[in-house]
């Protein structure tokens, strides 16, 4: 695990944007389309914010969501929501989004037809996800329901996610999906996260699911 320390999370989201654009501008030189991963919550606000400026040939990018909240991309709560509004702005208008959600669908109904439509894409160029203080990951939560299949080398691209207490069922990419982006960014902030990133390296990641990235990813972190 590489860690990338910032003074602050304005520098870090400049940072991140620029590291990140650049990484797309080298696939674009080299294939026809680029498939980059965001995640949904507060963090990646303020990168998305940013990236969406740079100069890049954002019509040959595709933009996939880490996981979602079972809601129409209209709900306050979804990612796509939150990508459309933050991310597919200025230049980055001209990206593709990839939805996770299917209307009139639960997610188990849903999560192999949307495997169907993400499978052309694969595998990640660019993934950047987040991390809750549990140590949850995309939407692979510790010791949630299925938590080993979630886990295993041969899960399928998508899983369906129940988590009680959280207001809706969601879906998410796997972790091995996520592990074999060509570059993968974990980003976080505060020293709660930082000592929770920490004890996940300890852990088992059926106990802390961000632990099967960490081998592969670079870790940007601002207090
Ligand atoms: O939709 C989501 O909730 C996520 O993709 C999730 O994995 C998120 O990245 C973490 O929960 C961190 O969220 P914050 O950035 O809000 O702390």
């Amino acid at each position: 695990m590489n860690i990338v320390e910032y003074p602050d999370a304005e520098f870090m989201a400049m940072g991140l944007a620029d590291v990140i654009a650049a990484q797309l501008s080298a696939v674009l030189r080299l294939a026809e389309r680029a498939l980059l991963v965001v995640p949904g919550g507060s963090t990646p606000g303020p990168v998305f914010d940013t990236l969406c400026g740079a100069r890049l040939d954002w019509g040959r990018v595709d933009v996939l969501p880490s996981d979602e909240r079972w809601r129409p991309q209209a709900h306050i709560r979804s990612n796509a929501g939150l990508i459309a509004q933050r991310l597919l702005c200025e230049r980055a208008a001209e990206a593709r989004l990839i939805p996770l959600y299917l209307e009139e669908a639960s997610p188990e109904e849903a999560a192999p037809r949307l495997a169907e439509s993400v499978a052309p894409h694969l595998p990640i160029d660019v993934a950047l996800v987040g991390m809750g203080g549990d140590m949850h990951t995309a939407s692979i939560f510790p010791r949630m329901p299925g938590i080993e299949a979630a886990l295993a080398h041969d899960a399928p691209t998508l899983l369906p996610v129940r988590i009680e207490g959280e207001p809706e069922p969601r879906i998410t990419l796997a972790a091995h999906v996520l592990r074999s982006a060509m570059h993968l960014h974990v980003v976080i902030t505060g020293d709660d996260k930082r000592a929770a990133l920490e004890r996940a390296r300890g852990l088992d990641a059926a106990e802390a699911p961000i632990a099967a990235l960490l081998d592969d990813a670079t870790v940007h972190w601002a207090p």
